[in-house]
């Protein structure tokens, strides 16, 4: 009988941890997952997945750790024995690390160095094989468009300077070694579980809530920020797919079309049956409702100011945009993106509007909901 991979996800509990842990268990994978203690639950992204330890043949194992603790990262990698590390985990907020500078270099940076030397001390480099979660943020004040493999870098945040430092390590650890470590340089991508500070997420749910009633308006920062959004599932695809290779390459992951912050609350909002009007400038551009179809809105009417500019939502120093070139993996893997901006949006839209509808039916009954996003 073929003997299983076993695959070890730092981060399992995030967006691209779970569906990367969904993805592998699908191709009958082991998978071994990193999470970190916390005083409340944090595993809702992987309650579905999750088995009790006492089931037979259990195949998916979490173990608590943290990327600050080298010790427990190599205890685990020894127990575990990977085939496969797919280093998710890290401290990935761009606005929250100009507020946590030296935290995240320790988690991004340091992290990923701690893991990379657990496999060499292990004696695992030839056995193991690494993903570094790398991102468009090297690019940050970009020096070319799109950007691909051989754009210079040019960090614009504690964030990306700490990820520069995880992209160089691992490509380090594979010159110096001959280990087989690479780096998926991807774009922002979304979904449904993506976390509600992030930009996409905090609209989606922020609209669905105020067209349920239970806020009365989305505070943004810069609007004009320009991203080029993929779904995380077409991505942890391609995480997977570079691990599958003769020889360990660095691979930008993007969609290839960009559009702006603004767009996507226009978007999000078309989704709800709202068409809204943006009007003023810089901090003083507010969106208003300007029609409405269909039910989904009970709470709006035409003239309600949706959308406002909150400036401590902008950030130090900006990236102001992002358009990647995924031609590489197009030409090498055969890698396309499968799901579109629109569909995404649409994907996300409904299920928080699921969620709005059930708060607004918990609040009618007196229930508490607390709804307010800070980031
Ligand atoms: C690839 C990369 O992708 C992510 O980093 P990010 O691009 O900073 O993501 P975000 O969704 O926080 O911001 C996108 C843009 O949207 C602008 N923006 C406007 N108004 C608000 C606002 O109110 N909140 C937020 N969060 N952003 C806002 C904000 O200024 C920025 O220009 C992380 O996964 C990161 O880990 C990563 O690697």
């Amino acid at each position: 009988m073929k003997k299983h991979k076993v695959a070890l996800i730092t981060g399992v509990t995030g967006q691209d941890g779970s569906y990367l842990a969904e993805l592998l268990l699908a191709k009958g994978y082991e998978v071994h997952g990193i999470k970190r203690r916390a005083s409340l639950f944090n595993t809702q992204r992987v309650d579905h997945i999750y088995q009790d330890p006492h089931v037979e043949n259990q195949n998916f194992v979490l173990h608590y750790g943290d990327l600050s603790d080298s010790s427990n990262l190599t205890r685990i990698i020894q127990q575990v024995q990977p085939d496969e590390v797919y280093n998710l985990a890290a401290q990935s907020h761009v606005a929250v690390s100009f507020e946590s500078p030296e935290y995240t270099a320790d988690v991004d940076a340091l992290g990923t160095l701690r893991i990379l030397e657990a496999i060499r001390l292990l004696g695992l480099e030839k056995k193991t094989r690494f993903y570094q979660a790398s991102t468009s943020e090297l690019f940050g004040q970009v020096q070319e468009t799109p950007q691909r493999e051989t754009t210079p870098f040019y960090p614009r945040s504690p964030y990306a300077a700490a990820k520069l430092y995880a992209y160089w390590i691992t490509v380090n650890y594979r010159e110096s070694y001959g280990m087989y470590a690479c780096n998926g340089i991807l774009f922002n991508h979304e979904s449904p579980r993506r976390g509600e500070t992030f930009v996409t997420r905090k609209i989606t749910r922020g609209l669905a809530n105020i067209a349920q009633g239970l806020e009365a308006c989305l505070y943004m920062g810069n609007m004009d920020a320009l991203r080029d959004w993929g779904h995380a599932k077409d991505y942890v695809r391609m995480q997977w797919m570079m691990l599958q290779q003769d020889e360990a390459e660095d691979f930008v992951i993007a969609t290839g079309k960009q559009i702006a912050v603004r767009d996507f609350i226009r978007m999000s909002a078309e989704e709800l049956g709202i068409t809204l009007r943006f009007e003023g400038q810089g901090v003083d551009e507010v969106a208003i409702v300007e029609n409405i179809q269909g039910e989904q809105v009970p709470a709006l009417q035409v003239g309600d100011v949706i959308v406002r500019v909150d400036p401590r939502y902008f950030r130090p120093a900006e990236v102001e945009t992002l358009l990647g070139d995924p031609s590489k993996a197009k030409a090498k893997l055969g890698w396309v993106p499968e799901i579109t901006v629109e569909e995404m949006c649409a994907e996300m839209v409904a299920e928080d509007l699921k969620v709005a509808k059930r708060h607004a039916l918990l609040k009618q009954h007196g229930y508490e909901i607390p709804v307010t996003v800070e980031g």
